[in-house]
């Protein structure tokens, strides 16, 4: 009798000896279906301003917009994210233009409803586009956030876009109550059918440097943080309680914010509550892989799509990245 098994004990190389046996038994793929296309979206006729910090990355007039979600609908994209370019002159300290129905936002949302029905169209809830300093509420006379007055003006903005016939709101203010404000707005405006995609843990990032330059407000913002409001990266179990206190409020969709550093968030969230859990690859993401692929460092493709596949395996349902054309387009070619 042998005490011990004969070594090895087991040869997992087996399964990974061949292509054929490597595609069988692969446990997590990546599919266009899984990517939502953040776009960026200016006034104006023919603008295509590149954003420094994102190379590929445009702020786009909506003429130009047009073929690039075309193009999305094609590879099997089924959502963009919008984000709007506010100008300046259009900037208050409440952030009055959100609540505007012929403002960009809905405006763009009726002609992208109008050409391409069939893809799903995500709009930002939050002032920050709108303020002229650049926070995601209100401010009191010393520069505090003010949560509920803040909320109210949010459910209005939620409203606005519903009516604009947006399919997705997604909240990524993180004020308190907001989802459960939000989705009784809509109801009472009779918009039973717009889903509310929360971004219920968001993190006070570094990473989303890039995303501030290109919407403007980091020249707004200045020296000022969001640390009153979105989360401390120290934290992880209190995501879950975000999580949870946001679905009870009434989201259909809970996410996570930002990608890489966060996985053990998105892991952990999906584990708990098993509801459809999206995560951002935020913008200073996609420009470290930008700036290291133009050095030669890093092999661009392979790792875009080793990322990818990262958050699916850590559990998440939808990946928005500003990756998502390029990457729809390689899977197509595969
Ligand atoms: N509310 C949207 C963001 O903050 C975007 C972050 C990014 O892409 O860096
Ligand atoms: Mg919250």
């Amino acid at each position: 009798m042998t005490l011990f098994a004969p070594f090895p004990a087991g040869r997992p190389r087996r399964l990974r000896r061949d292509s054929a046996t490597r595609d069988l038994v692969r446990e997590h793929r990546l599919h266009a279906h899984d990517l939502i296309l953040p776009v960026f979206v200016q006034e104006g006729q023919g603008l295509t301003d590149p954003v420094p910090s994102m190379p590929g990355v445009a702020r786009v007039s909506l003429d130009r917009l047009l073929p690039q979600a075309e193009e999305a609908h094609r590879l099997g994209i089924r959502a963009l994210a919008l984000f709007p370019v506010i100008q300046a002159d259009r900037k208050d300290p409440e952030g009055r233009e959100a609540l505007n129905p012929d403002g960009l936002v809905p405006r763009v949302v009726r002609a992208l409803k109008s050409a391409l029905p069939d893809l799903a169209l995500i709009t930002d809830v939050a002032l920050d586009p709108y303020t002229s300093h650049g926070q995601d509420g209100v401010i009191d006379a010393q520069g505090r956030i003010l949560n509920d007055e803040t909320v109210g003006i949010l459910a209005q903005q939620a409203v606005v876009q519903a009516e604009a016939g947006v399919d997705v709101v997604a909240p990524s203010d993180m004020m308190d109550g907001r989802i459960g404000a939000i989705r009784q707005a809509l109801e009472a405006a009779g918009q039973i059918h717009t889903r509310i995609l929360a971004y219920s843990a968001k993190y006070a990032s570094a990473y989303y440097g890039p995303f501030r330059d290109a919407v403007g407000s980091a020249t707004n913002l200045g020296k000022a943080d969001k640390k009153t409001y979105q989360m401390d990266p120290g934290n992880g179990d209190e995501a879950l309680h975000e999580v949870a206190m946001d679905i009870a409020e009434g989201a259909d969709m809970v996410m996570v914010k930002p990608g890489v550093a966060y996985l053990d968030i998105v892991y952990r969230v999906k584990q708990a509550f098993k509801r459809p859990t999206f995560a951002y690859q935020v913008s200073g993401e996609y420009a470290m892989l930008k700036a290291a692929a133009a050095q030669g460092w890093l092999d661009h493709d392979a790792v875009m799509m080793e990322t990818l596949l990262g958050f699916k395996r850590a559990g998440a349902d939808a990946i928005l990245t500003y990756h998502a054309l390029e990457a729809a387009r390689l899977l197509r070619g595969a």
